[in-house]
């Protein structure tokens, strides 16, 4: 591994947080580094597996089925050491919970921007779209979102670079190996 650094233990690294919250942002900067490293490494990202599976919608029941799969996935993955990076909003408890119990690792990441940050980020206009009432059921406007419990980690984006929301990442996985 690079620097001599010493083997990570392969994990699921699940991101959850509101939509705009930086997950996709940190969380491909962390597969880079993993790959970088010579870790095999797989990410999995809610809107990349919508796009293969268009008809998920939005409803609790629908969301929870969705990410009950990925984390069924990610399980597999992990069972046969390959470090899972998987960056979903994942809303609920109960459905990241079911995951947790699913993985022999499972590491959960919240990136804990406030509603207030990622709505004046408004990356993709969909807050404005979910004010506006054109969108139903958006996270943080007119859907739940319940933070986690106990999280592994928690990163507030709204003072640090993405590169500093890598590190405690991988800082994290260093101090646990
Ligand atoms: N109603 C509603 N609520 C939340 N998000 C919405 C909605 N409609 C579309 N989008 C877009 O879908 C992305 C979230 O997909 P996820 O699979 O991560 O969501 S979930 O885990 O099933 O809750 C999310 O992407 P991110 O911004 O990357 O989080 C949005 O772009
Ligand atoms: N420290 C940070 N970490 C992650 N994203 C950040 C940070 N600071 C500012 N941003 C910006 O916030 C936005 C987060 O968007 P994105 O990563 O797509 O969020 P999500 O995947 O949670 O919807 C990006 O435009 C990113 O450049």
């Amino acid at each position: 591994m690079k620097n001599n650094e010493s083997a990570l233990k392969p994990t699921v690294l699940w991101f959850t947080g509101l939509s705009g919250s930086g997950k996709s942002t940190i969380s491909e900067k962390v597969y880079a580094q993993l790959k970088d490293r010579g870790y095999k490494v797989e990410h999995l990202d809610g809107d990349a597996v919508r796009e293969v599976f268009p008809t998920t919608g939005f409803s609790k029941e629908e969301r929870d089925s969705h990410i009950k799969r990925v984390g069924f996935v990610a399980s597999l993955l992990q069972k046969h050491g390959v470090f899972v990076v998987a960056s979903f909003i994942s809303p609920y408890q109960d459905a990241r919970d079911f995951v947790r119990n699913m993985c022999e690792d499972f590491t959960e990441i919240h990136i804990s921007t406030p509603l207030e940050v990622c709505e004046q980020r408004d990356v993709k206009g969909l807050y404005e779209q979910a004010r506006k009432g054109e969108i139903d059921n958006f996270t943080g406007i007119s859907d739940p979102y319940e933070e986690p419990e106990d999280p592994e980690l928690e990163i507030d984006t709204t003072d640090i670079t993405p590169e500093e929301g890598v590190q405690m990442v991988l800082e994290y996985l260093r101090n646990r190996s």
